[in-house]
């Protein structure tokens, strides 16, 4: 992992720091950062995976907008947190092929077996990439926003302790609420029926 360049982000929620590193998949990944991350209680972190039709273009086929949007939001009013920003963009499969899984999904099929279809697990992310951040960071200890029981037991297994799961229940919509059911139903996420 090597630290490329560190400067201040202002933003509507708060002037964060923005951290670029590149990892050993070639990928520049990025770590918003506010106040001491390694003071108590433990920072409040998102780790959250690169999806740029819902990031940046709003798109209402899922929530990552609004997740991301919140955890700004909520990281700013604690005055600290952090997210790590990964580049693994369709659950780690890549933009062109979570479009063709989104061409399936057109045809009725859901959003685990779309990837099947295309020869895929349901999830190809790896999140040894965040803990390796999170030790350049200092943070052993956290509080982490997400409704992904898989994301808290992949950090507990490599020795980050997840001292809290916060939910992160924004964004749904007539378009994303059966991909939300299917997140629910299929890959265990901690969502309202
Ligand atoms: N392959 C695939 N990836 C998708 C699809 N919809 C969203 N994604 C990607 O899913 C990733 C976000 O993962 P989610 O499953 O929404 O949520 P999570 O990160 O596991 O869990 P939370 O922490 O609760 O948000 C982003 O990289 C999106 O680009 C889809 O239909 N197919
Ligand atoms: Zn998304």
């Amino acid at each position: 992992m090597e630290r490329i360049a560190s400067a201040q982000l202002p933003t509507a929620e708060a002037t964060f720091t923005m951290t670029v590193f590149r990892a050993e998949d070639g990928k520049e990944h990025m770590v918003l950062s506010l106040g001491d991350l390694k003071a108590e209680p433990p920072p409040l972190v998102r780790i959250h995976s690169e999806c740029l039709t819902g990031d940046a273009l709003g798109s209402m086929r899922c929530d990552c907008g609004p997740q991301l949007q919140e955890a700004m939001h909520r990281i700013a009013a604690e005055g600290r947190g952090a997210i790590l920003y990964l580049r693994q963009e369709g659950r780690g499969i890549g933009l062109g092929n979570k479009i063709r899984a989104y061409a399936l999904q057109d045809q009725g099929v859901d959003t685990v077996d779309a990837n099947h279809q295309l020869g895929f697990p349901d999830d190809a992310r790896d999140y040894r990439l965040a803990v390796a951040l999170l030790c350049e960071m200092g943070v052993c200890r956290l509080r982490l926003l997400t409704n992904n029981p898989r994301k808290v037991a992949s950090l507990a297994a490599d020795g980050i302790e997840v001292v809290d799961r916060v939910p992160l229940q924004v964004g749904e919509n007539p378009h994303n609420a059966g991909y939300l059911a299917t997140k629910r139903k299929r890959l265990g996420h901690l969502l309202p029926p």
